[in-house]
């Protein structure tokens, strides 16, 4: 765990994020950070592997960016729980490690947002088998992706193309509803077959081009007005490739950052926000840490709105 960086002074005032993350267990409300550090659904899924580096990139930009308000003084903790490392192709049982970690977070009193730093989109099966062991299976989750791609491919064996079909068959075989949407798919980068398979299963979702901040926040606020809970899973290469070029597969289009900013402060605004994982980072191919910061700074805003907010039961 490599949390160090600028410090100005000791006070509240100076407060960033390597003074105050802790490794102990924290008594009060609390945010939960967990890393999952996994090339295989990456590999599998025929990408360009370096996704098990992110978490600690992560760390990194997020170590110096200053804390405010209940997180900068303290009142709510920041607890990092340190990794889980796919172990060489056993990718199935590092995403169930990860979905056990999960569930022990969510379950914690006083935790306010669970936080997952991937790994490759499979990091979102772990996710899902951490909510669904921690959540009363009568509350209505929704799956919020924001991402380029559906990642509900049909294929042999989990890869980071497969999470959500995987969730879809989860929630059909336990006869629950599968509530999935997708912001900032590219026409380009999902073939005919997946836009069908989205439609069967009655996917909602926002095509990169028709997003503007109106539509987005709408989206946003219309997929969680019929929801309990809301797990967010933020893949970085729905971003232009100029803003996230450390990513398997870089965009062509992307999203302004300020719609994906927008989108993640939307869902967290809602106050049903309990999960959230960023993923897809490759520290391999990044420039100048450009996609770890901002994906550093999609998890500090997510955090900022959960530290203000009160518990999600
Ligand atoms: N998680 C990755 N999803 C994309 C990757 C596409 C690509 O490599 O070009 C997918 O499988 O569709
Ligand atoms: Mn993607
Ligand atoms: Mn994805």
């Amino acid at each position: 765990m490599t949390w160090t960086g600028r410090i100005d002074g000791d006070g509240p005032e100076h407060a960033r994020w390597h003074q105050l993350v802790r490794a102990d267990e924290p008594a009060g409300r609390h945010i939960a950070l967990l890393g999952f550090a996994s090339d295989e659904g990456v590999r599998r899924n025929e990408g360009r592997v370096g996704a098990a580096e992110g978490p600690a990139a992560l760390r990194r930009a997020l170590s110096s960016m200053a804390l405010h308000g209940d997180l900068g003084d303290g009142t709510v903790a920041v607890h990092d729980l340190g990794d889980v490392v796919v172990e060489g192709e056993d990718l199935e049982g590092g995403q169930v490690a990860l979905g056990e970690r999960i569930a022990q977070a969510l379950d914690r009193d006083g935790n306010a947002l669970t936080v997952v730093l991937g790994g490759g989109h499979e990091t979102a099966w772990g996710s899902y088998l951490g909510l669904a062991a921690s959540t009363d299976p009568v509350r209505r989750c929704g799956v919020l992706n924001l991402d380029a791609h559906f990642d509900l491919r049909d294929a042999d064996r989990p890869s980071s193309g497969t999470p959500f079909l995987q969730m879809a068959r989860a929630r059909e075989a336990a006869g629950l509803p599968f509530c999935y949407g997708v912001v900032g798919i590219s026409e380009h980068s999902n073939t005919r077959a997946l836009f069908e398979r989205a439609d069967s299963l009655g996917v909602d979702y926002l095509l990169d081009v028709d997003c503007s901040a109106e539509r987005v926040a709408d989206f946003v606020a219309n997929f969680a007005a019929g929801l309990d809970l809301l797990y967010l899973t933020v893949d970085l290469d729905v971003l232009p490739a100029s803003v996230a070029p450390g990513v398997s597969a870089p965009a062509a289009l992307g999203l302004d950052p300020c719609l994906v900013v927008a989108a993640v402060r939307a869902a967290a605004g809602t106050g049903k926000l309990r999960l959230m994982d960023v993923v897809e980072l490759n520290p391999r191919l990044d420039v100048d840490d450009r996609t770890a910061r901002i994906g550093a700074r999609l998890v500090a805003d997510a955090v900022a709105a959960a530290a203000r907010r009160s518990p999600v039961g």
